[in-house]
């Protein structure tokens, strides 16, 4: 009998029993038995490859469960630090995870996760690199990764390239705020080709008929952003986001998840509440990541609030 594996191994404990062996696995957020099959001594473990972004959807769906989608930077404060995060935050019960790529414009970026991309560009963290990192690590999580990057970066690799990069990486899901939805149709040809779901975004001021038309577009899920303006930690979601939300759902069938401004237990409890299929935290992520006295301290702060923003959702 085997177990799906939750997470990443930190230690495992091998308990002595005749002909089998069970592990028993400490991940940082919860201990999983992974399995009693007949293993040959320290044989490597498999996980289960990790399914595309729709598919998590459904999945939590049949579950009546919602996303939970937290945001980091890569390189913030360093890549190796982001490789652990994302482990962090897998175990954590993080359903997909945004990462962002740095940039050196982020127009719709607010303070902290500009600092955060100038702290990673300024110690080199590049787009091979980061790809890099995700080909080792993506196979150890069992969340999907959606890449998040403007535009720009992808036109000066080249949108074929750049694609198929991505793919390479183990990444399942891509998040373009400024794509304009006129250019998307390429993008999103390239991105099928390659088993990428691209996430397109709706925001408040988005007229109604070009909403229906982004939405038709976007797969893997509809990114509705909760507010005018920038990412950054706000201190309450705004309530149109109700109504935009129900808007949304009566023009697709897609899953809608909801970003900008979510950092507490009580948001997340809010937006769930008013029927969003996930919620996007970054900031508040970013925030802790980048800000803290060591990568450790980060890390642990980073696992606190995934969990108690997990545990709000139902
Ligand atoms: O940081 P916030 O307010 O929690 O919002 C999510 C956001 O970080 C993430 O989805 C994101 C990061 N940069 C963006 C730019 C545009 C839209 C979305 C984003």
């Amino acid at each position: 009998m085997a177990f799906t594996l939750k997470s990443t191994p930190t230690s495992f404990v091998h308990l002595k029993k005749p002909e089998t062996h069970l592990f028993l696995r400490f991940a940082s957020c919860k201990s999983t038995v992974v399995s009693t099959r007949r293993f040959a001594p320290m044989a490597a473990l498999t996980i289960a490859p990790t399914l595309g972004l729709s598919d998590t959807f459904s999945n939590l769906r049949k579950q009546g469960k919602v996303a939970f989608i937290p945001y980091i930077t890569a390189g913030d404060p360093d890549l190796s630090t982001t490789a652990e995060a994302l482990k962090v935050l897998d175990s954590c019960g993080s359903d997909i995870i945004e990462l962002g790529v740095p940039y050196s414009d982020p127009l719709a970026d607010g303070p902290v996760i500009q600092a955060a991309a100038t702290r990673s560009l300024a110690r080199g963290t590049n787009f091979d690199a980061i790809t890099s990192m995700l080909k080792e690590v993506a196979p150890q999580l069992t969340c999907p990764i959606a890449l998040f990057t403007y535009y720009n970066p992808i036109l000066k690799r080249g949108i074929e390239k750049f694609m198929f990069t991505v793919k390479d990486s183990g990444v399942k899901g891509l998040v373009v705020p400024d794509v304009p939805l006129e250019e998307s149709e390429l993008l999103r040809k390239e991105a099928f080709k390659n088993n990428i779901e691209l996430v397109l975004l709706t925001t408040p001021t988005t007229p109604v008929e070009r909403m229906k038309a982004i939405v038709e577009a976007s797969e893997g899920f509809v990114y509705l952003v909760s507010s005018v303006g920038v990412t950054g930690a706000r201190a309450s979601v705004s309530d149109r986001v109700q109504t935009l939300l129900q808007d949304i759902k009566e023009a697709t069938t897609k899953p809608v998840a909801v970003g900008f401004g979510i950092s507490k237990p009580e948001h997340v409890k809010q937006v769930a509440r008013w029927g969003a299929d996930g919620v996007i935290v970054g900031s508040a992520m970013v925030k802790l990541l980048g800000e803290a006295k060591s990568p450790e301290e980060g890390l642990k702060e980073l696992e606190n609030l995934a969990k108690s923003l997990k545990s709000a959702l139902p």
